[in-house]
């Protein structure tokens, strides 16, 4: 039988399907590994906007993680929507409490249809609190900018943003750059041990994009479940990233989903 190892995403829902932690748990199961789940709030969502959003109590977090670490081997963590302070700080402590051997924060701030998904003071207590716990970051560029407290309008503000985010206690940086506007995305990644590069694949032109940062950050935590290192998982989900961005679903009338099962069947990932 093959192995699923297991992996977890503490995030917000997304009634439409394509973003948040219905992105998370497609990708996850789609890359061969088993997706659990610890919600923190509830989105009325669709491909055009975030209508209405209810966080859930801090006694069913707690008890969601206390559900999910005592019966699984979680492999490996990624945070997505938190929100507000409260449930960053939620995340923190039970991040703390379970040492889940590998944590990938998205800081997910702004939802592309600009509704905001973290208020001010969550950015503030990302920043102070969980990001010294995480072993990766995964901010978009006007992300980056927030955890940076910069503009970024170079590939060297870029290079000098993610000096500032490892600077915030996180090793592993990766700026994502969807936002931009050249013909060529280019995502940059900052290592632990140093080393930097750019990960670039052609820009599809597509407002079907709904859900594709969630989705990056989600393959790292399929990859690294499987053993692979941050570098390689960082990789390997940029590709599968590049893989199904071309044939997006033709759903909703706005920013739509991709597809996340379209993935060629690998016998190992
Ligand atoms: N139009 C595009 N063409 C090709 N690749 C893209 C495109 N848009 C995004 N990507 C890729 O998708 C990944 C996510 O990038 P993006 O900057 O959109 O993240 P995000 O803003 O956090 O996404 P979201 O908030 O929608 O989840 C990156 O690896 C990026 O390179
Ligand atoms: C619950 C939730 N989490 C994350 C996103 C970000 O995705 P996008 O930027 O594509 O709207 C979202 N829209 N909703």
């Amino acid at each position: 039988m093959r192995q699923y190892p297991t992996g977890l995403t503490i995030a917000g829902t997304d009634s439409g399907g394509g973003a948040g932690m219905m992105a998370d748990l497609k990708t996850i199961q789609t890359l061969k590994t088993f997706a659990t789940a610890v919600v923190m709030g509830i989105t009325a969502q669709n491909t055009k906007d975030v209508q209405r959003i209810e966080t859930v109590s801090a006694a069913m977090v707690n008890a969601q993680f206390a559900a999910v670490a005592t019966d699984f081997a979680i492999r490996a963590v990624k945070t997505g929507a938190l929100f507000d302070a409260d449930h960053v700080r939620l995340a923190v402590q039970n991040l703390a409490k379970y040492h889940f051997p590998v944590v990938i924060v998205d800081p997910v701030m702004v939802a592309k249809g600009g509704s905001h998904l973290l208020d001010d003071e969550g950015i503030t207590v990302l920043k102070q609190e969980l990001l010294p716990v995480a072993d990766a970051v995964t901010p978009n560029l006007p992300e980056a900018e927030l955890l940076a407290g910069q503009t970024i309008t170079t590939p060297v503000d870029i290079l000098n943003a993610a000096k500032k985010i490892q600077q915030l206690g996180v090793e592993n940086v990766v700026i994502k750059g969807g936002h931009g506007t050249d013909p060529v995305v280019s995502d940059y990644v900052k290592l632990a041990d140093g080393t930097d590069y750019w990960l670039e694949s052609p820009r599809v032109n597509t407002n079907r994009t709904h859900g594709t940062g969630d989705t990056l950050s989600a393959a790292m935590v399929a990859y690294v479940a499987h053993g692979h290192s941050i570098n390689q998982a960082i990789r390997l989900a940029h590709d599968y990233l590049a893989q199904i961005i071309p044939h997006p679903l033709p759903l909703g009338h706005g920013h739509g989903p991709v597809n996340h099962g379209l993935w060629e069947e690998h016998d190992e990932i």
